[in-house]
């Protein structure tokens, strides 16, 4: 998979010519014209900011909650335009929400997170867009689907769309607590590695879910070094229609932009080279050591597998599973290590044991 085939804009609306990264800011819904422009206003103070984003039409998980304020939002988005200058951006999941935004000029669109998992949705947006000049973002498939992705982007630049970034908002999971929706820092990564023309900004707020995880979060996204961050603001974030919890105030938004280190200097370049390569040396050595301890304790799962067939019990031992993860997690919590990091090891080798204990299954089926 490349970006090779697909035919970007030398120059990208979503790649600073400074090199700092590109932030995007403003409300997760716009709720009223009051709140639209104080919310500007205030990013007026936050230089950083070049765009100004704000729902318009809301893809809620549950009926009944604010599902946005429609077409007249837009008008809300051309006045916040008009008086601050900043670029303005909308999400759009139908035809008619591209023609809509479009003809109220708002200058980017954006694809959200529900709308890239049907190709068919994309395909509607794709035809709405056909021969406009606009640019797009592409949030990520609520599914890490790399694939799926792609696919989206592929759509917009077969409709000629040149100037595309992608967002990377997270990804749901049925247990993706500390965070609302799981960063997956490895698809990120591979996003960059298999499209690095594609400019790929990280969405902290939705991957939070929380204010307090969003420094950590933005910090992470951009040590992966993304081209930027798109962070949800609201003037009076209590009170907000949608996702209150997680939006800031553009004051909280400049503290959080201040606190972030950007480093773009690779590590080689520094006076440490020798140290870091000892301490590279030192990873490799204990990297091998985890292989081989995996390697030992799945001889052993498969050992306890083949025993547990002989005696006609079941693979998975709950009981005894809970116990193991218990032990285990508080084994890593006396070490300083993170619960989400072990447990997310832990579950993954406890599917392999079970994994290696059914395929030691003496009598296979030959269909
Ligand atoms: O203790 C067992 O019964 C095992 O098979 C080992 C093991 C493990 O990997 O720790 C694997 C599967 C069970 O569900 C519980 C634990």
């Amino acid at each position: 998979m490349s970006t090779k085939h697909l035919n970007l804009a030398p120059k990208s609306v979503f790649k600073r010519a400074d090199g700092q990264p590109l932030i995007i800011a403003g409300p997760c819904s716009a709720e009223s014209e009051e709140q639209m422009l104080a919310t500007a206003r205030g990013l007026q103070s936050v230089p950083e900011v070049t765009i100004f984003r704000a729902g318009i039409w809301k893809p809620r998980t549950r009926p009944g909650a604010f599902e946005g304020i429609g077409k007249q939002g837009l008008k809300w988005l051309k006045t916040v335009k008009e008086e601050t200058g900043l670029l303005t951006a909308c999400e759009v999941a139908t035809a008619e929400h591209v023609n809509d935004a479009l003809k109220q000029g708002v200058d980017i669109l954006w694809v959200g997170a529900r709308t890239t998992v049907n190709p068919f949705s994309v395909q509607e947006i794709a035809d709405a867009l056909e021969g406009v000049d606009v640019p797009v973002l592409v949030k990520n498939p609520v599914n890490p689907d790399l694939q799926l992705w792609l696919g989206a982007l592929e759509r917009l630049n077969r409709a000629g769309i040149t100037d595309l970034a992608a967002i990377h908002r997270g990804f749901s999971s049925f247990d993706s607590r500390p965070y609302r929706n799981h960063p997956k820092w490895n698809m990120a990564y591979e996003f960059k590695k298999l499209l690095p023309e594609i400019p790929l900004i990280c969405d902290p707020s939705h991957i939070a879910g929380k204010r307090s995880l969003l420094q950590q979060i933005s910090q992470e996204a951009l040590n992966l070094q993304v081209d930027g961050l798109m962070i949800e603001t609201h003037c009076n974030p209590d009170v907000a229609l949608s996702d209150a919890s997680q939006q800031v105030t553009p004051e909280g938004l400049a503290q959080l932009l201040a606190s972030l280190v950007v480093e773009r200097v690779s590590l080689e370049s520094t006076q440490n080279e020798e140290e870091l390569s000892e301490l590279r040396n030192l990873i490799d050595y204990l990297d091998n050591e985890l292989i081989n301890v995996l390697a030992r304790r799945s001889a052993v799962a498969k050992q306890i597998g083949i025993l547990k067939k002989e005696n006609k019990m079941n693979l998975l031992q709950t009981g005894r599973w809970e116990q193991v993860m218990d032990l285990r997690l508080k084994a890593a919590a006396r070490e300083g290590l993170e619960e989400v990091f072990v447990k997310a090891i832990f579950q993954e080798i406890h599917q392999h044991s079970l994994h290696v204990q059914a395929a030691s299954e003496p009598t296979k089926v030959v269909l």
